[in-house]
């Protein structure tokens, strides 16, 4: 479905002006336009399948960890609707030569995250749609982000930092590989 500019335009006046603005002063009139371009721009992952990036699959005989640390990434805090901002961390071990391009996986993290979200299901949707398109030999996503629901609102905490984990297969199995990941991920 496409994201409808006229209903968000809409709510917006009813926001701006339930908050006592008026929606028709100069500052404001574009307003509501402008926040229906960008919430198509941020929530264009909800159209986006994290699985369709791992389809070009290259035959390379590599049985050891791959690992793209310190991709940023935003997103939308489901409850508030503020934005949460990190860096994810990807790895995993092909198995089969089943490797993907690494800008996939980036790619995934990116569809996954323009979507309104909670840190948990952006970790686990990565390590699913790479475990069920490649069947690795393991993945490992960790995502580390500040809450501007946190921060700017609410308990009032800058700088806190939210670290969350989905480890599939070996990483699961195997507290060595899970412990090399993490201190390539600069971790542990
Ligand atoms: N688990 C999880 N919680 C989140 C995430 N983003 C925001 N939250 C939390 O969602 C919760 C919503 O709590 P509620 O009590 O329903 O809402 P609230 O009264 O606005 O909560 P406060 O933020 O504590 O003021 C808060 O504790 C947020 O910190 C996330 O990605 N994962
Ligand atoms: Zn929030």
């Amino acid at each position: 479905m496409q994201v409808d500019h006229q209903k968000i335009e809409q709510a917006v006046r009813m926001i701006l002006e339930a908050i006592g603005e008026d929606p028709n002063r100069e500052g404001l009139i574009d307003t509501p336009k402008r926040v229906a371009r960008m919430y198509e721009e941020i929530f264009a992952g909800l159209k986006q399948n994290p699985e369709d990036y791992f389809s070009v699959i290259f035959s390379e005989d590599h049985e050891e960890l791959v690992l793209v640390k310190d991709i940023p990434f935003f997103s939308t805090c489901e409850h508030h609707l503020v934005p949460f901002f990190g860096k994810a961390h990807v790895g995993y071990i092909p198995r089969g030569g089943r490797v993907v391009g690494l800008s996939k996986l980036a790619r995934a993290v990116e569809a996954v995250a323009r979507r309104p979200q909670l840190q948990e299901r952006i970790t686990a949707t990565v390590a699913d749609a790479i475990m069920t398109k490649l069947d690795p030999h393991g993945v490992i996503v960790v995502v580390e982000a500040e809450h501007m629901c946190m921060t700017m609102r609410g308990v009032k905490k800058p700088g806190s930092k939210t670290i969350t984990s989905a480890v599939r297969g070996v990483f699961a199995e195997d507290p060595a590989s899970r412990a090399e990941a993490l201190s390539l991920m600069g971790l542990k």
